[in-house]
This record gives C-alpha cells, sequence and structure tokens, in this order.
C-alpha cells in the first residue's frame, strides 16, 4: 500500500469536511475531480494493456463523475470505451454534470450490460457516498461482472463496500485494483472491504495536506512510524533487569501449553527474565518443559499477595490457558495497579462481571491491555458488540474508553484503541496466523514490550506488527511455536 501523510486514514465524514475546507480555500472542485479520474485512466491503462475494452459503469453522484472523466480519458488515450449508467444522468449534479456533459460517450442503462471477454470494467457507482444497501439495479450488475471474472478497477472503494465500516452494503464488486484520493478510509482496511479491495494506490489529487491532517481524527495504519519513537526503551545495552521482568500465570495441570508458548514469546520478544507463575498441581509439567523460562509457584491469592509486594514485578499475562472462574477474577483484581495482559480465558471469566474490572482498572490505574478475538469481545462488551452501526474500529475505541485500558480487538484486521481514541488498524498479518496458540503469542509479545518500558498503546500495536510478520516470516505452515522462532528483532 503506498503511504501518505504518515499512515493516517480518514473516515468519509472527514474526508467530506476535508473537501468542504479545499472548496473554501478557493480550490477548484471540478480541478480535483479531473484529477482523481485522469488517475483511474492512467491505472487502468497502465494495469490492463490489453484490454480490448474498457467499460464505465457511473452512478448518480461524484464517483459517477470520476467515471466520466476516466471514460473520456482513456477514450483520449484511444481505448474502445462504453459507458453505462445507473439512474437518469441528465439528474446529475454539480461537478458530475459538468463531467458527464464534457465526456463525448453517450451512456447507456446499466441493465444493459453484458460483461464480454477482454473487459475491464472502471467502476463509479458509488464510492465515499454510499448511504445505503445498492439498489437492484447495481446489485444485478455487479452479481454478473463478479461471475464473469472481468477485472474491475474500483474508483475510490468498489461500489457496495461501506467506507466507514468495510461492510458489503447488500453486494459489492471484487476489484483487482482501487485507486482512492489522499487517504485511505476505514472500509480499505477493515475486512471484508480491504479483501474486494485488491491493491490500493492512494492518489494524490491536489487537496494541500494540511486541510487533511486538519480533519484526521487519530486513525493510523500500523506501521513502524506509529511507534518507533518508543524504541528506545528497548534498549540494547541494558541488563537482564532493565530488559524488564515478565510474569505469565499458568493454569491447572491439564492446560500449560497456553501459558508456556506466552512466557517462550516473551523471552524472545525481548523481556530480560520471564517467569511462569503456576500452581502447585502443574509445577512437575512445567519443571520438566522450561529451561530459560523460570519458574514460581502461586497457588492462590495469598501467595499472589506476598509475590505482589515485589513492587519490580511490573507486568503480567493472565488468560492463556488459566481456566474461567473466581481464582482469575481474583488475581486480575490483584494486578489492576501493575502492567497486565488481559486475554482469553482472563477476559472470559469477566462475562456478566465486566463492570468491577473496569471500575478496578480506572481506581488502579494500571496499564491494562485486553485482547479479545470477537467471541471474547461480545463476552466482556455486549452492548458494543450487539451495536450493528458501529464499525470495528468504532467498536476498540468505545470498549478501550468504558474499561480505561488499551483494547487489541483481533482478526485479519486487529484493532488496537486507546481510551483516548487513538486507533491503529493492522494490515500485515497473514491469514496463516489464524492457528491455535497464535494469540498466546500475541499475549508474550505485548507483555515483553510493557516489562521493557513501552507505553501500553504503542507496545500493543508494535506487537501486533511485529506478530504478523513472524507470520509471514514463518510461512504459510507456520505453528505458534514457529512463530516464536521467526520473530524478527525490533
Ligand atoms: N476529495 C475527494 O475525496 C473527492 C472525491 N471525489 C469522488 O466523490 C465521491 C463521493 O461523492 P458523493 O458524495 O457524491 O457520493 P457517491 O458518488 O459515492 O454516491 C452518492 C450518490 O449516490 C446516492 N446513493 C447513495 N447510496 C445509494 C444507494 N444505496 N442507492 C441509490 N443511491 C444511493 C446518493 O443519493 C448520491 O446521489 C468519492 O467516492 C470520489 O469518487 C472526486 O470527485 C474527487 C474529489
Ligand atoms: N484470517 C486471519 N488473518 C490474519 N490474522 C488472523 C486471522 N485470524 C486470526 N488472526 C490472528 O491470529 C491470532 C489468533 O488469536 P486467538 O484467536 O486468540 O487464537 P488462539 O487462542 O488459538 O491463540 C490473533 O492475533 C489474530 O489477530
Ligand atoms: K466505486
Amino acid at each position: 500500500m503506498s503511504q501518505t501523510l504518515s499512515n493516517i486514514f480518514v473516515t468519509p465524514a472527514e474526508m467530506t469536511s476535508v473537501d468542504k475546507d479545499a472548496a473554501h480555500s478557493g480550490i477548484d472542485s471540478f480541478s480535483l475531480m479531473r484529477s482523481a479520474g485522469t488517475a483511474v485512466s492512467a491505472a487502468a491503462l497502465r494495469l490492463y494493456p490489453g484490454a480490448l475494452r474498457f467499460v464505465t459503469l457511473c452512478g448518480p453522484g461524484n464517483n459517477g463523475g470520476d467515471g466520466y472523466v476516466a471514460a473520456a480519458a482513456l477514450a483520449e488515450s484511444g481505448a474502445c470505451v462504453t459507458v453505462f449508467a445507473l439512474g437518469e444522468p441528465a439528474k446529475l449534479k454539480g461537478d458530475a454534470a459538468r463531467a458527464r456533459e464534457r465526456c463525448a460517450l453517450a451512456p447507456g442503462p446499466l441493465d444493459g450490460y453484458e460483461p464480454q471477454p477482454g473487459d475491464v470494467v472502471i467502476d463509479a457507482l458509488f464510492g465515499a457516498g454510499l448511504a445505503r444497501e445498492v439498489p437492484k439495479q447495481a446489485r444485478n450488475v455487479i452479481g454478473r461482472v463478479n461471475a464473469s471474472g472481468v477485472p474491475v478497477v474500483a474508483v475510490d472503494l468498489p461500489s457496495g463496500i461501506d467506507g466507514r465500516t468495510g461492510e458489503i452494503r447488500g453486494a459489492s464488486f471484487v476489484a483487482a485494483h482501487t485507486v482512492t484520493f489522499m487517504a485511505p478510509k476505514p472500509g480499505h482496511l477493515l475486512m471484508p472491504g480491504r479483501a474486494r479491495c485488491g491493491t490500493i494506490e492512494v492518489f494524490d489529487i491536489g487537496i494541500p495536506g494540511r486541510f487533511v491532517v486538519g480533519r484526521a481524527g487519530d486513525l493510523h495504519i500500523n506501521t513502524p512510524t506509529l511507534w518507533e519513537e518508543h524504541l528506545g526503551a528497548l534498549d540494547p545495552e541494558a541488563h537482564k533487569y532493565k530488559r524488564g521482568h515478565l510474569a505469565v500465570f499458568c493454569g491447572g495441570s491439564a492446560s500449560t501449553g497456553a501459558a508456556r508458548l506466552s512466557a517462550a514469546a516473551g523471552l524472545r520478544a525481548g523481556a530480560g527474565l520471564v517467569t511462569l507463575a503456576s500452581p502447585v498441581e502443574a509445577l512437575a509439567t512445567n519443571a520438566s518443559h522450561l529451561t530459560a523460562v523460570m519458574l514460581k509457584e502461586i497457588d492462590g491469592t495469598a501467595d499472589l499477595s506476598a509475590w505482589l509486594k515485589d513492587k519490580r514485578l511490573s507486568t503480567f499475562v493472565l488468560g492463556p490457558g488459566f481456566g474461567v472462574g473466581k481464582t482469575a477474577r481474583d488475581f486480575v483484581l490483584m494486578l489492576c495497579d501493575r502492567a497486565l495482559v488481559l486475554d482469553a480465558d482472563g477476559i472470559t471469566s469477566f462475562k456478566e462481571a465486566e463492570e468491577q474490572l473496569f471500575d478496578r482498572i480506572a481506581e488502579e490505574g494500571g496499564e491494562v491491555v485486553m485482547t479479545p478475538h470477537d467471541g471474547e469481545f461480545g463476552r466482556i462488551f455486549p452492548g458494543i458488540a450487539a451495536d450493528t452501526a458501529l464499525s470495528k474500529i468504532e467498536k476498540a475505541q468505545a470498549a478501550a474508553k468504558l474499561s480505561h485500558s488499551v483494547i487489541v480487538y483481533k482478526g485479519p484486521d486487529t484493532v488496537i484503541a486507546a481510551p483516548s481514541g487513538r486507533a491503529a488498524v493492522n494490515v500485515n498479518a497473514p491469514p496463516w496466523l489464524a492457528t491455535a496458540g497464535s494469540g498466546d503469542v500475541l499475549a508474550g509479545i505485548i507483555g515483553a514490550h510493557l516489562a521493557q518500558g513501552m507505553p501500553s498503546f504503542e507496545a500493543a500495536a508494535a506487537a501486533v506488527w511485529r506478530h504478523g510478520e513472524a507470520g509471514v516470516a514463518a510461512g504459510r505452515t507456520a505453528t505458534a511455536e514457529m512463530l516464536i522462532e521467526s520473530m524478527p528483532p525490533l
């Protein structure tokens, strides 16, 4: 993905404000449309030199206007071009009407398009302005084009993808390439939208960056630029205590592997020391498997309370293989004044007791990072999860605010959010990260970064990125153990 404006992205509503600001400053909005449409025609010509015909499908708004500009530019280049329109072209307004007037090609009705071999579709039906489910006529043509396998170049977004949420509004094109303008939108980054964009090109149509930055919230693509200034905390010259002590809690003897994966990942990710805190029943099993990771008997709240008197013990992971129930709740509530990665069973244990947890975090002021996948998110944030109007980013932001913690809402499009509203979407994770124990490894990496003194949002974002890189390096046959072995240095 091209990187513009330091990897920020903007919501469609913010982009609308950017457009207005640009217009008020005296920038001619039609010249922006001309740049947008010309960029699309250039991409189509570059990517499909052997196309027999470019078929431009134009909608009722400015996305359609970009389409008319692209069609005219393609025709000027000598290509064979046909235009089909959704709705009555005579009803177009403003810049879109002007674009249509300047395009010499007479549009046919959208229903009339039957994809032919050699066609390349320029999808300019809807972009950021899609406000509801796509109409039937558009659904039909989307179905025919997708079934035909004809390549699609999308203008701004594949029509049918909601730019704010990445959801499919009834039907959407599956594009081979998407040309968007100035900055990506959530729909380019969140699933399923991301998977339907193909390659994404962010084209600068000439709106000065200050207008984009001026309206942008605090949304970022998760790349090292977001957190690399905090890598100083990971001092390569420090002794092992300075590199941070991470403690990982283990559950009963039947499920010890998950915590050991977290512990091993934490050590590999750079914690100076890692201790596995184990109940008596699992000590022998753990002892037989551990070498560099140390072992400590913690069999109940009295043991934990005594151990926590050592204030150098600052960072904990609780959840992987721990078991759901009262012990988990008791332990977690004692750890809310430290840095804590709350994962898996640690999260599930607070189903229907979440307010007690959130209140304790607020009172104690610890640095808590929660790492729910979809199922766990629904258990601990049932109200937010059930709000179908919210995007995954908005859900993570609401959950972070409610819980006073950093939320790592996992999946192919993991969102990292802080209570301030700052959020990042991760884009480097290969699908084979979905393997048993992968989440345990991630929890350990976050713990290692926290132990070394990174602030919690950056610790989490850097860990999610590193986990993705480990997945890429380990390859398709990756197991959780291989993710640990393949973890790149930061
Ligand atoms: N600075 C920018 O971002 C620029 C944006 N441009 C283009 O402008 C587009 C946004 O334009 P618009 O705001 O006009 O939005 P769109 O063209 O995406 O769609 C809005 C039109 O579709 C109608 N509509 C929305 N949902 C519908 C549905 N489900 N069924 C039927 N009709 C529906 C609306 O009433 C409106 O007429 C961008 O996607 C981009 O392609 C470019 O012209 C260049 C400048
Ligand atoms: N389709 C996918 N593409 C990329 N990453 C994925 C995908 N599905 C899951 N992941 C990642 O894999 C990890 C799985 O974690 P989790 O669901 O807790 O599994 P486990 O409990 O088996 O460790 C998370 O980091 C998640 O973001
Ligand atoms: K489009």
